[in-house]
This record gives C-alpha cells, structure tokens and sequence, in this order.
C-alpha cells in the first residue's frame, strides 16, 4: 500500500497555512504602517519685492518632510513686469496691479488641491526702505496695494513687510548654506555676498567674532543643532544703482551741463535730467543749486579714472572699532568661502569675469579694455542686451571690484574664494528661500531623529525574523507531525 505523505496530514497542512498567513499578515503591516507616504507635495510662495523689480518664487517639499531638510526646491519663477514696488509711489495701487500676472501664473503651478494651504509672503528691500524713509505715508499705501492684491488670491496670505537689511542679509546666507547641505551636516559654512540695486549684503561666520564687537551685526542661529554667530551687514544706498547716482552726485556738485564720466564708454551720450538723478533719499541733499534741468552724460571710458571716482562713494577714514569694511562699520577678518548672487552675478556673468581662478590683475585689465571699447561697438556686439544695463557694465565691474576689494578687503589671494552664482541645484541665490524657511519653521533647532535603518533593510530584517519565527514553531510542532508520531510508536 502507497505510504501517506506525512506532509499531506490535515495537521501540517493547516499550520503551514497559518504560518504563511501569519508571516504576509506580520510582513504587510509592518511594511505599510512604516510605508512612506505617497509622493504628495507642499508649496510655499514667496515674492521678493526689490528696488528694481520684483520675483514670484514658488517652492515644493515632499509633504511628509516638512521639518527634515535640503529637500526644498524651487519649482518655478515669475519675474513680474514693470518696476520695484517702490516705483509706484505717484500711483499706489499700480503696485497691487503689476503684480497680478505672476499670481496668475502661481495659480496654474500650484494644484489648485494645495491653493488654500500654501503659505503667501511678500517682502520688500531696500527701494521700500529708501521709500519709507523719504514718505511713510506713501510707503504704507503701496504696501496697502500690494496686501490687496495679495489677499485675493487663493493662496494662504501671510502678510507684506519691508525686510530689515539684517533679515535680508541672514536670510541670503541661510538660503545659500541649505542649498549646500551645509547646516544639516554642520559643515563650515559659506558666506554671503548680495548686490542689490538699493542696498548690498555682506553675511559670514568668523572665527575671530562672537558678536560682542559691534553687536548689532550679530545674528544667532540655532539649526540643526548647531549654534551659528553670524556676522551681517547691509550697506543701504550702495545698491549698484544707488551707488551709480553717489558717483554721479560727486561728478555734478557744480551742476555742469557736460558731465566727462570716465566708467562709460567712449561716443556714449545721454542727456539725463538733474531731477532724477537726485531724486533719493541717497543723494538728495547734495542736489546742487541753481544746476540747469539736464545734463549730458558722456563717457570717457577709462578705467583706472573709474576706479578712482568709485573709491570716492567709500568712506575709509573713521574707524572706531578694531577694524571696520567702510563707512566705519565694523567687519571682523573676512572667512570664506563665499557666495556672490544677484547683480554680482549678473555683472560679473555679463563680463566673462566668473571665473575667479583668473588673477586680479587680468581681471583689471580685461576690464579696463572693456571699458575703453567704444559704445558703438558695444551696442553692436550686444543687440539684445537692455542698453540701461549695457550702459553700465563698466561701471558696475568696476563698482563690484572695489566694493570687494578697497570695502570689504579681499585681496588677491581671498579673491579665489569668492564663487559668483546664480542658482544652487536650481533654486535662485538670495534672501526669499531662506526667509520661508524661517516662517514655515522648516530647519529644526535640533537635528531630527533619523531612523536607525533604512526602510529596505528594515523590510528585509522584519521578513527574516518571521520567516526564522516560523521554521522554528514548525521545529517546536515536530513531534507532532504524523510521521514522527509513528516513528516514536515504532521505537
Ligand atoms: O541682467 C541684468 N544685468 C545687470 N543687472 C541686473 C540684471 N538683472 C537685474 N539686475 C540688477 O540687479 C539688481 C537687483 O536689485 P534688487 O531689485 O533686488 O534691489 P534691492 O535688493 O537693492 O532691493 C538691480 O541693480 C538690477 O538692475
Ligand atoms: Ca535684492
């Protein structure tokens, strides 16, 4: 007669199913309760509301991240038309209106599922600055345009304000030392370098400064678990393009109908009125009297004379600190490296000067020759160029060499750790992704609790467990298996 499989007995057939069922059942639910989450993102919209013009940023983080990091990205830009808020002093609500076809635009970036939880802010620099400054109650009717504008959007408003060029400085360095995965790690950091139109920012961390010298220049940190002194300055008024107006002011004190200006080129000609150029909290008190309502702004285009007149914007002699940049503000020993964004970047790019690993020498003379290039052939070699900004390249270059070099102290060898830059792993250098991540509470005091595996081995580990579990209750059940029954009858 054909022996019974013992394996066939109803006994092990049902604990083996038990087992199996018993091991997917263990296996499924550890695997989906410790499942990440579907791919589902947030947003954040910031918009930066500079004295030149003002950007929509959109950024998305995964959803369930919100407080773990280097995981926020931008996902889109909009450069809204028309000029800084600041611009629209004479018609305020012009101000709410330009900003309504970038809106538009967030509207169709963002799913319309995510509108209502996705945080708004707008924050305004220093065109704002120098506005509340000269006309407080115009300043707050602009800021009142753009707060309607804003508030009727979908999204979730949370309010419009003029950044402290401290907060515009900090939140410069936060954002570029994220973006490098440098707080997380506690790596040495980068410091910041912003050029703005209006105001310019100088942030870093320095060995030498604990924030007792000069301790409105301090701002602390705690991130990740790491305590950061940060050293910040904002320089109002020395924007590039305030800047540009107090070498001018220094060139007109004698109200001249000729200006010769050495940092534009040769042939460039431009009649200017007087009462432009003045009008900013940044110059107008030396307007000169009886000057006549214009000007001609003619270049000469030499550089070293350029230099010169750009030295002149600087303030070198009272110090009352153990160092000071200029203007007697104190800066302690410059540690780097460092990020230069915004109009650094763009001058610097415009020029082919990026490359820092060139000398200071040769970038002094690649500049002097641009400078001397005739304006004919510079509006001929750049078409597409805006001629506002081709205008002033040579001044600019030279502007962003002396503030770096004679302001800041960079010297030739400190000059190779500067990196001029656009974008980090594609979100825009400057003050807006580290000012959300501020707001939103995204970059943790302490470092979040990481697990101690990661899913795909802790997946395996639970799967070996069960599986050993259940060789060994088979093994425990031994003798209960038929076979091994009659075998001990037989003995
Ligand atoms: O393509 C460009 N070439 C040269 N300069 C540019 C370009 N795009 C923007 N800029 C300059 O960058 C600066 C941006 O300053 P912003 O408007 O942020 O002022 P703020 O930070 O002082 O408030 C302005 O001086 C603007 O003219
Ligand atoms: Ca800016």
């Amino acid at each position: 007669m054909k022996e019974k499989n013992p394996w066939h007995t109803p006994v092990t057939i049902i604990i083996t199913v038990i087992g199996v069922i018993a091991i997917v059942a263990l296996v499924t639910v550890a695997v989906l309760q410790n499942m990440p989450l579907l791919q589902k993102y947030k947003y954040g919209i910031v918009l930066d509301a500079g004295s030149s013009h003002t950007s929509l940023y959109i950024y998305e983080w995964p959803a369930e991240k919100d407080n773990n990091t280097g995981r926020v990205e931008q996902k889109h830009s909009c450069t809204v038309d028309g000029p800084g808020i600041s611009s629209y002093a004479s018609a305020p609500p012009k101000a709410g209106e330009s900003l309504r076809a970038c809106m538009r635009e967030a509207e169709e970036w963002v799913p319309k599922k995510r509108h209502h939880e996705t945080p708004l802010y707008l924050g305004a620099t220093a065109g704002m600055r120098l506005l509340d400054m000269e006309n407080k109650v115009v300043s707050d009717k602009v800021f009142e345009a753009v707060k309607g504008a804003l508030e009727k959007s979908p999204f979730s408003y949370q309010g419009a304000r003029l950044l402290k060029g401290q907060e515009e400085g900090a939140f410069g360095w936060v954002t570029v030392n994220y973006l490098d995965d440098r707080l997380k790690q506690g790596l040495e950091t980068t410091g910041a370098l912003d050029l703005g139109g209006a105001s310019t920012q100088i942030s870093f961390v320095s060995d030498n400064y604990d924030g007792s010298e000069s301790p409105s220049n301090s701002v602390t940190f705690r991130l990740y678990g790491n305590d950061y002194t940060l050293y910040t300055h904002s320089f109002l008024c020395y924007g590039k393009d305030q800047a540009q107006r107090i070498r001018l002011a220094e060139h007109t004190q004698s109200g001249p109908k000729i200006v010769a200006d050495p940092c534009s080129h040769p042939g460039y000609s431009e009649t200017k009125k007087y009462s432009v150029l003045y009008d900013s909290p940044c110059v107008s008190d030396r307007k000169p009297q009886g000057a006549p309502e214009t000007f001609d702004h003619t270049g000469t285009g030499n550089f070293q004379e350029c230099q010169e007149v750009v030295k002149k914007v600087f303030n070198f002699t009272k110090c009352k600190y153990s160092q000071c940049s200029f203007n007697g503000v104190f800066q302690p020993i410059l540690q780097g490296p460092f990020g230069a964004f915004s109009a650094y970047y763009f001058v610097m790019d415009f020029l082919n000067l990026t490359d820092t690993s060139i000398t200071l020498e040769d970038v002094k003379e690649k500049l002097k020759l641009y400078c001397a290039t005739p304006w004919s052939q510079i509006v001929q070699q750049h078409p597409k160029t805006k001629p506002k900004y081709l205008a002033e390249y040579c001044f600019s270059g030279t502007y962003i060499l002396t503030l770096l070099i004679d302001g800041y102290n960079f010297t030739s060898v400190s000059y190779s750790d500067i990196r001029f830059i656009k974008k980090i792993k594609g979100s825009d250098a400057g003050w807006t992704l580290g000012y959300m991540l501020n707001l939103t509470n995204m970059i943790p005091a302490e470092a979040p609790d990481t697990p101690p595996l990661p899913y795909a081995g802790y997946v395996s580990i639970v799967t070996i467990i069960a599986v050993l579990i259940f060789i060994l209750f088979l093994v425990s059940v031994r003798p209960l298996w038929p076979h091994c029954s009659k075998q001990q009858q037989i003995v």
